[in-house]
């Protein structure tokens, strides 16, 4: 098992952020973490990456509590962008590789791919420029485990989905037994990506299951189940109320 939780909560202060999750992840899988913005996503990755502690339930990752034995293991892009300016991609990627193993070829395909030079400074990038040097040192990184948090934020539509289709996809033929978790509340551009999906709404799983059970159970797209069910949710909280 890559990854695997145990009715996982957090809480901070008087938001929950994640209840009750039990999900498991399995080798090679590629799995979609869905939802609206504050659903309880990021707080789901970060705790993958040992960056926050349950306030109940277990997670496991690679058979172990996440943290710095799993970490070299784990590669995790986060939201934020979290390189030095006056580092080019090649510095990067040299700094990284004195702490985890990675992929030079991968590392060098993935960013003429994405046509970033390997030795602009990265303040001199646009700030779509300098999400796909993230994106490519994160996929550089030999692991078992991939978290990325929002990986396309800042680049235009039209290019999102081309990436996603084209590079992960070949990525993934590249290291087929490595699992993926991609975050995104921008569902229809990636829903067809995916293995199987996890919907979060409000901390809660709102929607799981393969993306085609998904499919052919609802009859309508993952993109338009996920809305149909979140207006159900928010109507019964209002009920509730
Ligand atoms: N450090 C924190 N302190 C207090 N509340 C937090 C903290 N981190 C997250 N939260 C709250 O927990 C909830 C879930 O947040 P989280 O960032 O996991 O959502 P998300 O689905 O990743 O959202 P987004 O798509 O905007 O990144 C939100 O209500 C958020 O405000």
């Amino acid at each position: 098992m890559i990854l695997q939780t145990q009715n996982l909560t957090k809480r901070f202060f008087n938001t929950v952020a994640l209840e009750d999750l039990t999900f498991t992840a399995n080798p090679g899988e590629f799995i979609g973490l869905l939802g609206v913005n504050g659903s309880g996503k990021s707080t789901l990755i970060k705790m993958a990456e040992g960056l926050v502690k349950p306030s109940g339930g277990s997670i496991k990752v690679l058979g172990e509590t996440p943290g710095a034995n799993t970490r070299r293991m784990v590669a995790y892009l986060p939201e934020i962008d979290h390189l030095y300016m006056s580092w080019n991609a090649r510095y990067a990627f040299d700094f990284m590789k004195s702490f985890f193993p990675m992929n030079e070829q991968r590392f060098k395909d993935v960013l003429e791919f994405l046509s970033v030079s390997e030795t602009a400074r990265l303040g001199t990038l646009s700030k779509g420029n300098r999400t796909r040097v993230r994106l490519a040192l994160t996929l550089a990184r030999d692991a078992k485990l991939y978290l990325l948090d929002e990986p396309l934020s800042g680049i235009d539509p039209l290019t999102r989905e081309q990436i996603l289709h084209t590079l992960i996809r070949e990525f993934r033929a590249d290291d087929a037994d490595s699992t993926m978790i991609l975050a995104t509340h921008q569902i229809a551009e990636a829903e067809s990506l995916f293995d199987r999906v996890l919907v979060l709404d409000g901390g809660r799983v709102l929607l799981e299951g393969t993306a085609e059970d998904i499919r052919n159970a609802r009859g309508v797209s993952i993109d338009r189940a996920v809305k149909q069910d979140a207006m159900l949710a928010e109507a019964r909280r209002r009920g509730g109320k």
